[in-house]
């Protein structure tokens, strides 16, 4: 029996609600063995972002090399990538070992407002990993940070859609967690048609890390070889889960709970 097997390359939060943390935990739960690449090491809590370690670049290659070379990559995922230097050995790296279903998450800045990822690289950003994407999921204010204007209309989000797809990543998913709105509506573009995933929104302030926990999801799914739609409607129902049953940890933005989307089917 063939076992999926999916990769995050990402930064460690140790407080483990958000980043390679919350990825392994994601893949864990449902049924794909995860493997990681470290890009940098967070001191991190619920409150606050109190360092930040990058890893060298030829760290963050060898760890790909080693997990592509032996075990295999099904799908992987991208989280916290901070320089461009970096960028660019993930970038290679994914192309050397041809590594298709990777999702790119275009974490810019923590929920307790620090930045995780360096000003240059924005650009870098669209440049290098967005056309590598097979779906890419920014947040609100990533999405107006790559087109570079505001999007407070759907209409005008549509339109950011379209223009992230002719840069080339494959699908984009604008994430409405950000968005003003009674519900958590997130706006699927996969290169032709439009598609509105909707869950209520809950009132919770335990929603760190809620952003890399739906971009594991979507990548457990295409290692297991889901097509496009099953695989975000099975993220949008994880993360729902997840914010719906916070596990009161912390003093500040608790994390999501991880264990709630299996518990909730057993
Ligand atoms: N309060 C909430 N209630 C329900 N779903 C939410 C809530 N906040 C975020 N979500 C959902 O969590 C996922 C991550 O979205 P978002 O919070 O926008 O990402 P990020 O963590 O990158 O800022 C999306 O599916 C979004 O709709
Ligand atoms: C190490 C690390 N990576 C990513 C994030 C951002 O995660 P995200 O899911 O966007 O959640 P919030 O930080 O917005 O709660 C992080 N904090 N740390």
């Amino acid at each position: 029996m063939h076992t999926p097997r999916a990769l995050t390359i990402a930064g460690s939060d140790s407080g483990g609600g958000a980043g390679i943390q919350a990825d392994i935990k994601t893949f864990q739960e449902l049924g794909v063995f995860g493997m990681t690449a470290l890009t940098a090491v967070t001191a991190q809590n619920t409150r606050d972002v109190t360092g930040i370690y990058e890893l060298p670049e030829e760290a963050v290659a060898r760890q790909i090399d080693a997990v592509a070379e032996d075990i295999g990559v099904d799908a992987a995922k991208t989280g916290m990538i901070a320089s461009v230097s970096i960028m660019e050995v993930v970038a290679a790296k994914v192309k050397e070992h041809r590594i298709h279903g990777l999702v790119i998450d275009p974490v810019m800045i923590a929920k307790s407002g620090v930045p995780l990822l360096e000003e240059p690289a924005r650009k870098a950003l669209q440049e290098i990993l967005l056309p590598l994407a097979r779906i890419i999921t920014p947040n609100l204010h990533e999405a107006e940070a790559i087109v570079g204007r505001e999007l407070d209309t759907e209409e005008k989000r549509k339109d950011a859609a379209r223009h992230m797809a002719d840069l080339g990543a494959e699908a984009v998913i604008i994430k409405g967690g950000h968005v003003e709105d009674d519900q958590a509506t997130d706006l699927l573009f996969d290169g032709s048609r439009f598609y509105t995933f909707t869950a209520p929104r809950f009132h919770t302030p335990h929603t760190h890390g809620t952003g890399c926990t739906f971009s594991a999801a979507l990548t457990a799914s295409l290692a297991k070889g889901k097509p496009l739609l099953e695989t975000v409607e099975t993220a949008k129902q994880f993360i729902t889960e997840a914010i719906q049953h916070p596990l009161h940890i912390g003093g500040g933005h608790g994390p999501t709970n991880h264990w709630a989307y299996r518990s909730s089917r057993t």
